[in-house]
């Protein structure tokens, strides 16, 4: 995976989005088509679903999570399908692409990842809600990089977005990348709170014009989550942007993942709108507290040809 991909950010500028209009319909008949148009089977299945684990953030953000929680959490992610599955495939050193913690759960991680080369990421700035004042939320941020986060997952504020108020939030937004130092940004838009695809058209202009590395659908704890036509409308705009700035911005669905079909469509989705290019860990993850599971199912049926016992899936 590469290290040096770096969104620098360009000037504020709403030439991108000042007339936008997204044709709702015809995003949901577009998005609709996804899950149909690729078959794909056996071998080419394996290997799709091998390539969603190396894009996994393998995630826990609750309230109850603990250091032996995540040290469960990074014990999968170096090792997120059984032995004899991996072998009878012919993968190896197959790991997740990083995990996802709170801040104060960095440092366990760190530690329990090791020099295995799976990355660290830290959510920050009030995650979820951001409803506290920048300078709490961007001293988080440098708090998540001080203890060993290589990747920060941020989250917009809403308000700004809703009231349109597009220059303050990319001030914001570049305040945020410029406390994340060498960790890479990850901008969350909470889609399912910003009413209009329009909205989320705009905040991803905007998050990408003030730097961020992905643009990421949710926080998995909105009352929508991510979805496939508002992927869909965040696909175009990384799209456009590459176009006018040759900077490529990557994506990362989130919330709700939970079925290795969600993995394939996906995937699916990302290689007809953006290219094979975006099908790598530092341009593509999927953050997922709960969808390694069915991918490891998915496999170990390809496998053995029978599904496995729960107990054997014992986490994600
Ligand atoms: O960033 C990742 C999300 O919090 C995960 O959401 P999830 O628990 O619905 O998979």
């Amino acid at each position: 995976m590469s290290n040096l991909r770096r969104n620098p950010g360009t000037p504020f500028s709403t030439d991108a989005f000042e007339g936008l209009r997204i044709n709702t319909p015809a995003v949901e008949r577009r998005a609709a088509t996804i899950p149909t148009r690729r078959s794909l089977k056996k071998e080419w299945q394996a290997a799709w679903l091998c390539n969603a684990v190396r894009c996994i953030d393998l995630t826990t953000l609750a309230g109850d999570d603990t250091e032996a929680r995540v040290a469960r959490l990074c014990a999968k992610a170096r090792q997120p399908i059984a032995p004899d599955i991996a072998e009878a495939l012919g993968v190896t050193g197959l790991t997740t692409g990083a995990v996802c913690v709170y801040p104060t759960m960095v440092r366990a991680a760190v530690r329990a990842l090791g020099n295995s080369g799976i990355r660290v990421a830290s959510v920050a700035t009030g995650f979820p809600a951001g409803l506290m004042p920048l300078p709490l939320r961007l001293a988080e941020i440098r708090y998540a990089v001080d203890e060993g986060a290589s990747e920060i997952d941020i989250v917009i504020s809403r308000g700004l977005a809703l009231r349109g108020e597009w220059a303050a939030l990319y001030d914001e937004i570049c305040a945020m990348r410029e406390a994340c130092g060498p960790a890479r940004m990850k901008a969350i838009l909470a889609t399912g709170e910003l009413k209009t695809f329009d909205n989320v058209a705009r905040a991803s202009h905007v998050a990408m014009q003030a730097g961020a590395d992905w643009i990421k659908t949710s926080t998995g704890k909105e009352a929508a989550n991510a979805t496939l036509p508002v992927s869909l409308v965040m696909l175009r705009c990384i799209r456009d942007f590459a176009a006018g700035t040759g900077i490529k911005v990557g994506f990362k669905p989130a919330g709700g993942l939970r079925t290795a079909k969600d993995a394939l469509n996906w995937q699916v989705l990302m290689r007809e709108e953006l290219g094979p290019d975006w099908l790598r860990p530092d341009l593509f993850r999927i953050g997922a507290s709960s969808l390694l599971g069915d991918i490891e199912r998915q496999l170990h049926h390809h496998v053995t040809g029978r599904y496995a016992a729960t107990h054997r899936l014992a986490i994600a």
